[in-house]
């Protein structure tokens, strides 16, 4: 790179610097995005760098596959009915102990750049509650066991770590109103916390560059959609990517301005999606924006 185009990337950030300063923006970091020493340093200096420069990041992990992992160590099968992972009651004590180990661990990368991160799980202050969520195969609910969808946030807590500068880190168990555990899926409750924190923005780590619209052919990545297009993907998506895709439509119709699913893979991809002109991956915006504005857009808002 010269020296005019290192400069150059820089100046590109200075609109969304401006644009977003104080805004807060929820991150799910898959558990496919963090499986090198690598990517788990890049994105923690991503978390560290948009605090310094002043925005509020929330993060959402989740941890599929490192629960998949250690269920197959202890003799468990793994399996997914609608995306979502059947969770008996044997299963969800590994998938507490999972999630909770890994957002420690993520909490310790963080805080290798300050003492910011603080590591939270449903049952802090109230702040998940969660409600038994069957999955839905063919227009028919099926019952998956201890899954839940996100009955109630409060997000008291959250705040106040935000208010003194902290990032919180957010493992999805949460218990129900019985004080049940429940396994959520981490888009998922990245969406409900993204609505509910008045979020400018989603971001969901995976390891795809984005959603394709014949997956798997891979020319088909769709760079841009609104919750209308979504919509009309949705039947046609599998896997992984339908509670993902939900997850943002979720997102974008509750308020939130844009969801956007990018390639967790590459480091630094945080960074890349908020702070140059083009974006990275796939975003999704409400039904009446259909541009993204360059950093000459003089309407204040980034989608
Ligand atoms: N239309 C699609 N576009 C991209 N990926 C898709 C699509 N349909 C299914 N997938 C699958 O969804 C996966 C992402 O979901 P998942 O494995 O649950 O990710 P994560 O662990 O990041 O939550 C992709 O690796 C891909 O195999
Ligand atoms: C209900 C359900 O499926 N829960 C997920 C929670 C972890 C998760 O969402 O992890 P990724 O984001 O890495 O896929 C699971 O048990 O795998």
């Amino acid at each position: 790179m010269t020296p005019e185009q290192r400069a150059a990337a820089l100046v590109e950030t200075l609109p969304w610097l401006t644009r977003l300063h104080g805004e807060t923006i929820v991150v799910k970091y898959g558990g496919h995005a963090m499986t090198t020493p690598e990517l788990r340093a890049s994105f923690a200096a991503d978390m560290a760098y948009l605090r310094a420069v002043g925005l509020r990041p929330v993060v959402v992990h989740g941890g599929g596959p490192q629960i998949s992992a250690m269920l197959d160590r202890m003799g468990i099968a793994s399996e997914f009915k609608g995306g979502l992972r059947v969770t008996t009651a044997e299963a969800m004590s590994v998938v507490r102990m999972v999630l909770l180990s890994v957002g420690k661990d993520l909490v310790t990368e963080i805080n290798g750049h300050g003492p910011h991160a603080v590591g939270l799980a449903g049952d802090d202050a109230g702040l998940l509650t969660a409600v038994r969520r069957p999955a839905v195969i063919d227009g028919e609910p099926v019952d998956i066991g201890q899954v839940g969808d996100v009955l109630s946030v409060d997000t008291s807590l959250i705040d106040a770590l935000l208010a003194t500068g902290r990032i919180p880190v957010v493992s999805t168990v949460a218990p129900d109103v019985h004080g049940v555990a429940h396994n959520l899926n981490a888009d998922t409750a990245a969406a409900a916390l993204a609505i509910a924190l008045g979020a400018h923005k989603l971001i969901v780590l995976t390891d795809v560059p984005g959603v394709y619209a014949n997956w798997p052919d891979t020319s088909s990545l769709i760079s841009k959609m609104t919750a209308k297009e979504l919509d009309a993907l949705l039947p046609t998506l599998s896997a992984g990517m339908v509670p993902k895709m939900e997850a943002c439509l979720r997102a974008v119709r509750g308020g939130v301005p844009s969801a956007a699913v990018v390639d967790g893979r590459v480091p630094h991809s945080t960074l890349l999606e908020i702070f140059t002109d083009e974006g990275f991956g796939t975003m999704v915006v409400p039904d009446d924006q259909t541009m993204r504005p360059g950093a000459d857009d003089t309407s204040g808002e980034k989608p």
